[in-house]
């Protein structure tokens, strides 16, 4: 089984602008709400390939029951503890750009806390848990290593998609697959990467660090995806952008339905980077169908 873990999920408002200005009364010319938090995204696409999946974390207040019921009308299993405050709302502004706002999120007790560790006691060999997004600031920065101590002493694998010290911590307990994107990896190394050859080598540090194996996703660039011995580069395939939010979440959900499914290394690369652009190309998060179409698209190149 495969559980995402989303401790602060999110309701995602999209809200489009024309001319936005600053400091004036701005009329939207679109809006949509979404349920969001990474780990949802992962299993919302997930479930639309056809993989068997449970999204846990921390729900709570009106925003957190419109949460529920979009993933409940979609059918993903869910096994959410409830918290008192309010889930939050993120705001992503497209005015020609995409300017992001992420609420802070709800207060998580410890006993809300105990309760999801102890939920996740009854995980296995064989199982899969990605932790995904921020840790809400009331949590502590140690909560992911808290979750993946536990799980790892039941023989459960992780894949985290966080950023800074939660990351860098986490690397210690070998995680099957991490997924930062070029300016995270910039960020984590306080560098600038001018070119691919920089990125796949800030990329190996990593690996060296305890990695089993990095994504590194490069927006309309591209992806390169590093092991111990290799190194190979993907291409993107061909389409109009309409909305980047979750394009790195379903990436990490096409690559882990595959990988789960046997498929192997590769055709996980290339399953999470048709998955990827299908999102960047989709209004929401994209369909199994136009995943599975941007599949043959997606050319693998190795590295000498
Ligand atoms: N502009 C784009 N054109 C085509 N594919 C994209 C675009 N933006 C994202 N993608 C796809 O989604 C993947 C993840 O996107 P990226 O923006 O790098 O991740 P994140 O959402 O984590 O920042 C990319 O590797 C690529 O496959
Ligand atoms: O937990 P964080 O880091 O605040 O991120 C949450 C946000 O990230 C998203 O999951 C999108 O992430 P990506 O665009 O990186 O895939 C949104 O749905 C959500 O608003």
């Amino acid at each position: 089984m495969i559980y995402t873990v989303t401790l602060n999920p999110s309701i995602d408002f999209i809200v489009e602008v024309e001319d936005f200005k600053l400091n004036g009364l701005n009329r939207m010319t679109r809006d949509l709400k979404l349920p969001g938090g990474k780990g949802i995204n992962v299993s919302r696409v997930l479930n639309r390939l056809g993989t068997d999946n449970t999204a846990v974390g921390f729900i709570g207040g009106f925003t957190g029951c419109y949460v529920e019921d979009c993933l409940k009308a979609e059918s993903v299993r869910t096994g959410f503890v409830k918290v008192q405050q309010d889930t939050r709302i993120n705001i992503k502004l497209k005015h020609g750009e995409e300017t992001e706002i992420n609420g802070l999120g709800p207060a998580i007790r410890e006993e809300d806390a105990l309760q999801l560790l102890r939920q996740l006691e009854g995980v296995g060999v064989g199982d899969v848990l990605v932790l995904s997004g921020s840790v809400p600031p009331s949590l502590g920065e140690d909560f992911y290593d808290r979750l993946i101590e536990g799980c790892q002493r039941k023989g459960a694998e992780f894949v985290i998609d966080t950023t800074g010290a939660a990351l860098r911590n986490a690397l210690k307990h070998k995680p099957l697959l991490i997924k930062p994107n070029h300016h995270e990896l910039a960020e984590l190394f306080g560098v600038t990467l001018k070119d691919k050859t920089e990125v796949a080598a800030y990329g190996r540090k990593l690996l060296e660090l305890g990695a089993q194996h990095v994504l590194v996703s490069m927006a309309g660039e591209g992806a390169l995806l590093l092991t111990e011995t290799e190194t190979y580069e993907a291409n993107v395939p061909a389409g109009r952008v309409r909305n980047s939010v979750g394009a790195g979440d379903s990436m990490i959900a096409g690559f882990i339905s595959a990988w789960t499914e046997g498929k192997g290394l590769l055709e996980a690369f290339r399953t999470g980077v048709a998955a990827g652009s299908a999102t960047a190309f989709s209004d929401d998060l994209a369909t199994g169908e136009y995943i599975r179409e941007l599949r043959s698209q997606v050319h693998l190149t190795k590295w000498n």
